[in-house]
């Protein structure tokens, strides 16, 4: 990643961390869930260059599909549905982005099932490797015999996995790293703790005792925090009442209506957060003595809250904390000057134009 960063002086910082947060997950162990969906053994076991190939060709896939999706929020039900039925429109290219996922999941998957029967003849069956378990494994233990294998679940799975994972930790990362780019006492606050506790140049995480150490980033959570709240990388949501229900607010719910709500407007409210809500200000998340504050997800809406919240949380901030450690700690990042920073219309809070970054290294 050094030798990324310091051949390109001047690049989309979105890019270089959607490359860090990529192949950190590939040296991690729950890269097995993001193995099953996008790793044939060629994408992982490759020097990094190989990892940009498949992420550069989905990227236009997945932004459609992105698309496709915003747009069944914006129009009636009926409109989208009649478009999907004439294949006409943004569902025309929905379905097509689709089929060419469902095609290189289909051969990712047949080739798993062809290497697991092939380690399985191997070894008799009688293997219980630990160190060798993976998303797919657990799946295909859960569903028991290989034989009995549904397709269409794993390639279900795998895309879930795919589309939660993918640019939800990236897009937060990119207003972090504007954030910090815009307040300087923050980020200097950042690094002299990142100091304080990464005493060490070595440069394998594997070996640091990492999460140890992470834990000790109450500012750096703080931060995080801050950038979540301010811009939550799901920016609205809906959900669907089954039965009819009376809000909080004292509002009627009946069967079936649609209610949106926005994360975005959420982690802006003057009632919820206080009179300084629009502020970016990691001091609000650490108490009096020096711990990080526990927010409910209730208010702290980022990641949803209630059973279909974010299965990935504390496994997201491990990583963000670890792309911001190995960035900052080694480059000092420059907005590049006249660059537009705005959010675009989509079901995830990109930056329109990404964030321009110059990159030097630097001096200790
Ligand atoms: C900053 C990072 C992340 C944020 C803010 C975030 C936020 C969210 C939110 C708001 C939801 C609820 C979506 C809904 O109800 O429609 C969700 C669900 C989910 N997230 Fe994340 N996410 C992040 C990272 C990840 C990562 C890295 C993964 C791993 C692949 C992941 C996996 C999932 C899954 C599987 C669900 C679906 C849970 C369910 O439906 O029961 N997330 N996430």
């Amino acid at each position: 990643m050094g030798l990324f960063l310091s051949t390109f002086s001047k690049i989309s910082l979105y890019k270089i961390i959607r490359l860090a947060t990529l192949i950190d997950l590939i040296g991690s162990n729950w890269v097995s869930a993001i193995r099953v969906a996008i790793a044939t053994p060629k994408f992982y076991c490759e020097k990094e260059g190989a990892l940009l190939l498949p992420e550069v060709a989905f990227e236009k896939v997945f932004n459609k599909i992105e698309d496709a999706i915003f747009y069944r929020h914006i129009v009636p039900r009926w409109l989208w549905k009649l478009q999907k039925w004439l294949q006409i429109g943004p569902e025309k290219s929905h379905s097509e982005s689709q089929q060419i996922i469902d095609k290189f999941l289909h051969e990712c998957i047949s080739s798993r099932l062809l290497d697991e029967e092939k380690e399985k003849s191997m070894f008799n069956n009688n293997k219980n490797d630990e160190s060798n378990f993976d998303m797919f494994k657990a799946l295909v233990k859960e569903n028991g015999e290989m034989k009995q294998i549904d397709y269409k679940f794993l390639r279900d799975t795998a895309i879930n996995l795919v589309v939660a994972g993918r640019d939800a930790i990236s897009a937060t990362l990119s207003w972090f790293f504007w954030l910090i780019s815009t307040h300087p006492l923050v980020e200097a606050k950042i690094l002299e703790e990142i100091q304080q506790n990464f005493t060490t140049k070595q440069e394998n995480w594997a070996t640091l005792g990492i999460k140890d150490n992470l834990s000790k980033l109450v500012y750096l959570h703080g931060a995080i925090c801050e950038a979540l709240r301010l811009f939550p990388p799901v920016p609205f949501e809906h959900k669907c009442a089954v039965e009819s229900d009376i809000l909080p607010s004292g509002v009627c719910v009946s069967p079936n209506t649609m209610v949106y709500f926005s994360l975005y407007s959420m982690g802006r409210m003057e009632q919820i957060w206080g009179k300084d809500c629009l502020e970016f200000k990691p001091e609000r998340w650490i108490s009096e003595n020096g711990s990080n504050i526990y927010v409910p997800s209730y208010k702290f809406i980022a990641f949803n809250a209630g059973p279909r919240s974010c299965l990935r949380r504390n496994i997201s901030f491990i990583q963000m904390k670890i792309v911001t450690v190995a960035l900052l700690s080694k480059f000092q990042m420059n907005l590049v000057e006249g660059h537009r920073v705005c959010p675009s219309v989509s079901i995830i809070l990109h930056m329109k134009h990404g964030l321009k970054v110059n990159v030097t290294k630097r001096v200790n």
